[in-house]
């Protein structure tokens, strides 16, 4: 069944994310001063079986630390990551006394990288690529098994004869055969999850779809939950649309907007959400709104020294004092809207709170009126999400 038959509740979840922070120590500076870059900063996330989520955002927000947190390949400074209810570093530190062995989820979490060059061995015939995954992790499969498998999986990715890629070295493929042969060397592992970080960046433009395409018929097939990581919001979007997926936009280190694609990109809540949309034409056939793009300033803040408040703020065209002193977050706003979609923007808070009554930042224009504004936002949402 494809995930958009059914809703992440249903679901059990695989990977569960609870206020992970993620900071690396750096050193800088003539005199080495020790810096901390906070690349991940308290994100919540539930990750369900079948489930299709795309991180979105620009260079340095931290989707590849996120991603890569998600799938135990970065121990987290704060916060927990559970598979299935196990929490994977527990299990990696406890070894025997895990209810879930560390193998087994190491097994069923893997990844592909954005350069499929770079992660395939040189010297290793295709075959053995794909052979010492099955050997480590099913080591009682005969030869012959093992052979007819990845044989299957070559054929079912398009590289026909079988026979002839299996025998290839990397410097013989393509790239978007080599994205193939990581794509199946994660696949044959059952993973419940595969991390896929800018897989198709990489790609030829003609290439990129067909490789789109190529996922998510396998992640249908297999029943794989995916979290892609992408800079391009279409690109997000062709993968989270047609398996009722969903788009994480996040902003120096948090989610700032999440829920389902249609929902998201019809009518983003999040300033930061609203940029992006700007800076992809092809998502409003070019018809933008507004020919600037809706923001105070270009640069993005330091993530050794963030802004207080909302993050955003310095650069939120619509930023007001309460935004500089107070924190908004996707938990608040949940709460004021439904559970499947967030946005953590006082804007979307009720009109009680203090960013209704507070002044506009320097060269922000006057909030409307509160009641007004939050009426006719959720009636054109209701308006685009039914026309969309
Ligand atoms: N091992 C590390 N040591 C120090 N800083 C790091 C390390 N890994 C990432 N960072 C920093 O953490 C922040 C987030 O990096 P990350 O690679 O997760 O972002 P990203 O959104 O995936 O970026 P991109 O889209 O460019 O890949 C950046 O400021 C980066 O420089």
């Amino acid at each position: 069944m494809s995930g958009s038959d059914r809703t992440p509740d249903d679901r059990d979840v695989v990977v569960s994310l609870e206020d992970v922070k993620v900071h690396f120590e750096t050193e800088s500076g003539f005199f080495s001063e020790t810096e901390t870059v906070q690349a991940v900063n308290g994100v919540n996330l539930d990750i369900y079986e079948n489930d299709v989520v795309a991180l979105i955002g620009e260079s340095g927000c931290g989707k590849t630390t996120l991603g890569k947190t998600a799938i135990g390949l970065q121990r987290p400074t704060e916060g927990s990551v559970k598979y299935r209810g196990q929490d994977i570093w527990e299990a990696r530190d406890d070894g025997k006394g895990a209810e879930i062995p560390f193998g087994n989820i190491r097994r069923a979490l893997q990844i592909i990288h954005q350069d499929p060059g770079s992660s395939l061995n040189p010297n290793r015939r295709v075959l053995n690529t794909l052979e010492r995954p099955l050997k480590t992790w099913y080591s009682d499969m005969s030869t012959d098994d093992r052979e007819a498998r990845i044989y299957g999986m070559l054929e079912r990715v398009g590289m026909k004869p079988a026979a002839d890629y299996a025998g290839r070295y990397p410097h013989q493929l393509s790239g978007g055969e080599k994205q193939r042969v990581a794509l199946i060397r994660a696949l044959l592992m059952n993973p419940d999850l595969i991390l896929a970080d800018e897989a198709v960046s990489a790609l030829d433009v003609s290439l990129r779809v067909d490789m789109m395409d190529l996922l998510l018929e396998l992640q249908e097939q297999f029943n794989t939950s995916f979290l892609f990581i992408s800079h391009n919001l279409s690109n997000a979007r062709y993968l989270t649309k047609k398996t009722g997926g969903r788009i994480g936009i996040m902003y120096l280190g948090q989610m700032v907007e999440i829920g389902r694609t249609e929902r998201v990109l019809s009518a983003p809540q999040h300033p930061y959400s609203k940029v992006l949309r700007w800076a992809t034409p092809d998502l409003t056939d070019g018809a933008t709104d507004v020919s600037e793009p809706p923001i105070r300033d270009i640069d993005i803040p330091d993530p050794v020294n963030p802004p207080s408040g909302c993050r955003f703020h310095t650069r939120c065209p619509q930023a007001h004092e309460a935004c500089v002193e107070q924190e908004p977050t996707l938990e608040e706003a949940a709460e004021q809207s439904n559970n499947d979609y967030a946005a953590a923007c006082f804007r979307v808070y009720d009109e009680s709170h203090d960013y209704w009554h507070t002044p506009p930042l320097e060269g922000v224009e006057e909030a409307p009126d509160p009641e007004e504004f939050l009426k006719d936002e959720g009636d054109s949402r209701d308006r685009r999400q039914r026309d969309n």
